[in-house]
């Protein structure tokens, strides 16, 4: 295929193909994210049958460290990482929360 020689509609073409890779990979994250939250519903289930308490600082604790640690290798702001990955535990804590009550 030949590529566009105006700027205008190069810019405009490479746009569409970003955009393209940006939505597929929003899908990733979504399915990602569901079948994450299905192990963690899991673990809300064990937790509340066997008396454990919802949120686990130790595990977060490692959790965060680790994720820190393959932001810096993949290139992404770790502390973004560290923020990302609290947001989903207090939504995973606040379901396991509802399994208890
Ligand atoms: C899923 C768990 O429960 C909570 C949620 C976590 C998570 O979403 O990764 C981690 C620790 C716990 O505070 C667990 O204990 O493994």
């Amino acid at each position: 295929m030949t590529e566009p020689q105006d700027p205008v509609a190069r810019a405009a073409a490479l746009l569409k193909e970003h955009r393209h890779s940006i939505d597929r990979l929003d899908a990733i994250l979504v399915f990602t994210l569901a079948e994450r939250f299905k192990h963690t519903q899991a673990v809300g289930l064990l937790k509340a049958t066997h008396d454990l308490p919802p949120s686990d600082p130790a595990r977060e604790e490692q959790q965060i460290a680790r994720l820190k640690d393959l932001a810096n290798t993949a290139d992404l702001d770790p502390e973004f990482a560290e923020k990302f990955l609290n947001f989903i535990i207090q939504e995973v804590i606040k379901h396991h929360e509802q399994h208890q009550s």
